[in-house]
């Protein structure tokens, strides 16, 4: 039996703005008030604007709800518009950083050397990266999906240290189930999440793949989340549109309810 304690996140995306996130926030804390979740560890991913209000509501009411950004640059400083740093988002006390999205790889065209170097910018202050991969629907339909994955994760992790590696989250996040209500099978997500902890132990030894939680990404519902972490290598779920319904979202972090 794993001691991993599972990671459910809720990936805002370009979703409520700063006063909604107040309102957001203050619902899932009146939710999760009891100690029932204690043995879930619960994050919002919110759009930058709203990690501020974010950060004083949990810090004033001592929440146990984690918060992290979207993304993070690869730079630390400098003459880059639009880029939010590492530094600033340790000043805010994020506890995660999202990296290599598949919404950022699409539509941003960011590459597997880029996400490498936005996991050694999380790690060099002290957020945790939660690393986003996963396959299309034409790589999941030639049979490739174990493949395509590791080499993201490979990609992902050039050259970090085992003593970051073991503390890092992996999502794996068929593409062709993002957003489409089409969730991958049980089966499916432990196929691949299996193969990105073996990659890891081939990497980093056994010890180490066993630490790191390796998340399921794609159309995660209150209705399908037990079946999903009733498999093996799920340590949890990054959560998009479920995760904008309160009610629902708490319904997902009590998947053990069920
Ligand atoms: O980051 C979250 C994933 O992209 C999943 O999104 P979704 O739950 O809306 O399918």
């Amino acid at each position: 039996m794993s001691d991993r304690i599972p990671l459910m996140a809720g990936n805002w995306k370009m979703n409520l703005n700063h006063l909604e996130a107040i309102a957001h926030v203050q619902k899932l804390a009146f939710g999760l008030a009891d100690k029932d979740y204690e043995a879930v560890e619960v994050a919002v991913l919110p759009p930058f604007v709203d990690l501020r209000s974010v950060q004083t509501l949990v810090d004033g009411d001592k929440l146990k709800i984690k918060y992290g950004a979207q993304d993070i640059s690869a730079h630390d400083s400098g003459a880059y518009t639009g880029e939010i740093s590492g530094p600033m988002l340790a000043k805010l006390r994020c506890a995660y950083a999202v990296v290599g999205h598949s919404e950022r790889r699409q539509y941003h065209d960011e590459t597997d050397e880029l996400c490498n170097a936005k996991v050694k910018a999380a790690f060099r202050h002290d957020l945790t990266p939660i690393l986003c991969v996963g396959e299309g629907l034409d790589v999941r339909k030639a049979g490739n999906q174990v493949a395509h994955t590791l080499a993201q994760v490979d990609g992902g992790l050039k050259d970090v240290p085992a003593e970051q590696a073991e503390t890092i989250v992996i999502a794996y996040e068929p593409v062709w189930a993002i957003g489409t209500g089409e969730v991958a099978t049980p089966e499916d997500a432990q196929e691949v999440c299996g193969a990105i902890r073996g990659r890891l132990a081939e990497l980093y030894g056994q010890e180490v793949a066993d630490k790191v939680r390796i998340q399921y990404g794609g159309s995660v519902k209150s209705g399908n989340i037990a079946a999903i972490m009733a498999k093996p290598d799920v340590d949890g779920a990054l959560i998009g549109g479920a995760s904008l319904d309160a009610d629902e979202f708490v319904k997902i972090v009590r998947f053990r309810d069920q």
